[in-house]
């Protein structure tokens, strides 16, 4: 494109070149000569001049420029072209094009110009934009403030009408909903407009839409819920039909909030209400589990409420109900176990053929009477001698059959175990041989063993014992036994008593007829087929056969593979035993038989019962054994010294009281410790001391430590067995201690309410000494066989004999089969000796302990 000067413009234009010249001059371009280039910017801008001269927009113009430019700028010229076999030359009007590129250039600038111009534009409306948003956003805000102060004058209104026409709680509800919905649209509306303000340059339709929802709140807002009236009708009372028009209902969306969502957003979520169910006594850890609670904030509660228990303590259910209604929660008694309940629904109906059953017997009479020589007598003469290898040791009771019958006998003479039996509710005995020795009468126990007979029902048969004797008297025996109204057929009464000799074997015979014919008079049945139950005689751990349990079949039939509950303890009936020894397949009503397979040794008395299936022997055992442990924590607790001083100031002023059972192994301690510790007493405890003696810690001095909730200390003397059980299952206190100054520091402190630490005795092994050798090396090495517990080498220990400490020393070795062994546990053999200590004797036990140190608790 050739350029374009000042001159050949105006003759394109048609204007004479000063006259163009002038004009450019006037637009703002000064030009030196008609030669000078023009450029297309400059002739736009001519024509923009011009333009504004005659009127016309510049715009205009601008959007005239290029088709002026393109349009007006062609040329005739001729062309050459191709017709036929020849060429021909045609004109043709050349537009002069217009380079696009060369156009760019030049609009580049014209185009930087319009952007800024736009974006000066678009700035400009965004701001417009927002300041409007933010305008009515203002609006909005006002709107709805408005609408909410006429909502609330409304709903008061409302309120007060409604109380009036006493439709106060469907009125209360819809008002709430109201009242409960304001903030939330404010807030709708708050956040409607926040994002406009925001995103500033949001296009304008966008913020309308965020400012929508506040709608509903206005005018809007009524012309909606008018539109949905029908529908919302249908859900109105009498009420609600009589607001309308007066209150704003509110929409659809709102009233769904309101009637399922407003707890959740305006109102903190209501309090879960557990129900806990709590036995006789709970731990407080499994009650914090119950309640979802941490164990330190039931400890709290409990603190509050002036108990004091730690997390691992047992408290009673009236406690543990009280503490759980003081934490909001509601406490229920459990319902007695369930695996206990499905047992009894299981067992409880024994259904089949009643047939004729064994009598159960139990000896009973005075001391030297003879019981043991007549059971002896039996054992040897009646009942079948045991194979090599079977068990041999006292099982308890045994069984005679006789060309007549089968007598089962239980092999516990005394009237301990009776009573003992008799405590628990078990009705073993079916008959009572008492026996009265010719040459002695009528004594003490005979007239003790009448009263058992009469107290439990059971009928007796007497056994006129030694009539072997010279001085021999039973008719003075049927005299005697007169005056305690047991009279003998032969004086017109119904008690048997047949004359023997347990020693020569006389009458024997007739003593077990006669015990037939009064089990004929009693018709003792029992279902045969059926699954077994029944009681524990006895029981023992046996060192290579493991728990051992004597049981007498009271119904049904107990066989090999059973699965049973027995007391604590479950299992599956691995072996039974007669008590000859013999392996035995099974055994039916009245007839005692050794069982092994129990998972643990079970108490004298413990019933038993056989299962289906061995889960729920096992929920059953130990649910039993839960059960017992938490009655055991909940005696213990109180019983302890601690716990009386815990319970100090709580008794309005009066002292406490602490009471003690003292049993030491010489006068000269009892007398020490009696007089050195009541002299403990001060304002805030009394020390009572209500028994004391020489001697071995005895039942009856566990009864009485029981009743008067005293402290039990053993002063180089021990508990034995029975008080043993008594002090466990009263959870009693009981101390050993072997040194005074011991006895008199630790009551003194407790009593003077000094906590710290204190050391403790716990004893962790007893072994039975049954022979003694000589070693080289150690000197007297005991035999013995461990039978509670754990005996540990290196380890304190001390002899005693009759329950009496003879020695204090410790462990130097400890041997099992010429092995040196670190321990040996309960019910095995092994051989110890004891440093410096050469004097122990065969029937001595050797106690090992531990001393270990304890936090004082209160
Ligand atoms: N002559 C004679 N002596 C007898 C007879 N029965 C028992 N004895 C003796 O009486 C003493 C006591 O007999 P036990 O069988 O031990 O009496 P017990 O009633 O069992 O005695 P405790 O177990 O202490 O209650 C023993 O010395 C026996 O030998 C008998 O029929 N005739």
């Amino acid at each position: 494109m050739s350029d374009v000067t000042v001159r050949s413009l105006a003759t394109l234009v048609g204007t004479p070149v000063d006259k163009l010249l002038e004009q450019l001059a006037e637009a703002g371009m000064s030009f030196s000569g008609p030669d000078q280039v023009v450029t297309p910017t400059e002739k736009i801008k001519l024509l923009g001049f011009l333009r504004r001269a005659h009127g016309r927009s510049e715009a205009a113009a601008a959007d005239a420029a290029p088709r002026q430019i393109t349009l007006k700028r062609r040329k005739m010229e001729e062309l050459t072209v191709p017709a036929g076999k020849g060429k021909a030359t045609v004109n043709v009007e050349v537009r002069q094009k217009r380079t696009y590129v060369k156009r760019a250039e030049i609009e580049s600038p014209q185009d930087d110009e319009r952007e800024e111009a736009q974006r000066k534009l678009a700035e400009s409306q965004a701001r417009n934009e927002a300041e409007n948003a933010a305008l009515e956003g203002a609006d909005q805000k006002r709107r709805d403030e408005l609408a909410r102060q006429r909502a609330e004058e409304e709903a008061a209104a409302e309120r007060a009408r409604q109380e009036v026409e006493e439709a106060a709680r469907r009125a209360a509800e819809e008002t709430a909903v109201a009242s409960e919905e304001r903030p939330r649209r404010a807030h709708d509306a708050d956040e409607g407009r926040a994002p406009v303000v925001r995103r500033e340059p949001a296009p304008a339709p966008r913020s309308d839409k965020a400012a929508r929802p506040a709608r509903p709140a206005r005018g809007g807002g009524r012309d909606n819920a008018g539109g949905r009236t029908g529908r919302g009708e249908l859900h109105l009372s009498d009420a609600g039909s009589a607001r309308r028009g007066a209150k704003k209902r509110p929409t659809r969306r709102e009233a769904g909030r309101g009637a399922t969502g407003s707890h959740s957003f305006s109102r903190p979520n209501a309090p879960v209400v557990r129900e806990v169910a709590i036995g006789d006594s709970i731990v407080v850890a499994d009650l914090a589990n119950k309640l979802a609670l941490k164990g330190g904030e039931v400890v709290k509660a409990l603190f509050k409420m002036g108990v004091m228990a730690t997390i691992n303590q047992s408290i009673d259910h009236d406690t543990a109900a009280l503490v759980v209604e003081e934490l909001g929660h509601t406490a229920v008694r459990a319902t007695d176990t369930d695996a206990e309940s499905t047992l009894i629904a299981l067992t409880g109906e024994i259904q089949g053929e009643v047939e004729p059953r064994p009598p159960v017997v139990t000896i009973m009479g005075h001391v030297d009477h003879g019981k043991t020589s007549l059971l002896d007598y039996l054992r040897r003469t009646k009942v079948a001698k045991g194979e090599a290898g079977g068990i041999t040791q006292h099982i308890g009771a045994y069984h005679v059959e006789t060309p007549k019958g089968v007598i089962s006998f239980l092999d516990t003479p005394g009237h301990a175990a009776f009573s003992a039996m008799r405590a628990r509710g078990a009705k073993l005995t079916d008959v009572i041989v008492l026996v009265v020795a010719a040459d002695d009468g009528v004594k003490p126990q005979t007239v003790e063993a009448i009263q058992h007979a009469r107290a439990s029902n059971v009928p007796l048969v007497v056994a006129i014992n030694k009539i072997d004797k010279s001085d021999a008297n039973p008719d003075r025996v049927r005299q005697e036994l007169i005056q305690h109204e047991v009279l003998a057929e032969e004086f017109g009464g119904d008690v048997q008593m047949v004359p023997i000799s347990a020693k020569q074997g006389t009458g024997i015979d007739e003593l077990l007829d006669a015990i037939l014919l009064q089990a004929e008079v009693l018709e003792l049945t029992a279902v045969r087929d059926a699954r077994a139950a029944g009681v524990v005689i006895e029981s023992s751990l046996d060192k290579g056969r493991g728990p051992m349990a004597t049981v007498l079949v009271q119904r049904g039939t107990l066989k090999k593979g059973d699965y049973l509950v027995c007391g604590t303890q479950y299992g599956r009936v691995r072996a039974l035993f007669d008590e000859s020894g013999q392996q035995v397949q099974e055994a039916t009503p009245s007839i005692p038989v050794v069982v092994l397979g129990l998972s643990g040794v079970p108490d004298a008395g413990d019933d038993f019962v056989v299962v289906e299936d061995e889960r729920l022997a096992k929920d059953v055992a130990q649910q039993r054994e839960a059960k017992r442990r938490e009655t055991r924590l909940v005696k213990q607790a109180g019983n302890r010294m601690e716990d009386v001083l815990a319970q100090m100031g709580q008794t309005d002023g009066q002292p406490q009281q602490l009471n003690l059972v003292i049993k030491a192994d010489v006068q000269g301690s009892v007398e020490a410790l009696r007089q050195s510790l009541t002299a403990l007493s001060n304002d805030l405890i009394t020390i009572n001391v209500i028994t004391s003696g020489v001697g071995g810690i005895t039942e009856s001095d566990a009864n009485s430590a029981a009743t008067a909730k005293a402290t039990i200390i053993g002063f180089n003397v021990r508990a034995d067995a029975s008080a043993r059980k008594v002090i466990e299952a009263n959870g009693l206190d009981l101390r050993y201690f072997s040194i005074i100054y011991d006895v008199i520091d630790q009551v003194k402190q407790v009593a003077s309410g000094l906590l710290g630490k204190e050391v403790r005795e716990e004893i962790i092994g007893v072994a039975e000494v049954r022979e003694v050798f000589r070693s080289s090396k150690f000197g007297a090495v005991a035999g013995s066989i461990v039978v509670e517990g754990v005996v540990k080498r290196h380890k304190p220990i001390r002899v005693l004999r009759d329950n009496t400490v003879v020695f204090e020393g410790e462990l130097e070795s400890l041997r099992r089969f010429k092995e040196t062994v670190d321990e040996v546990r309960a019910g095995t053999e092994c051989g110890i000796a004891v440093r410096q200590y050469n004097d122990v004797q065969p029937g001595d036990q050797i106690e090992c302990f531990e001393r270990i140190e304890v936090a004082r608790t209160l």
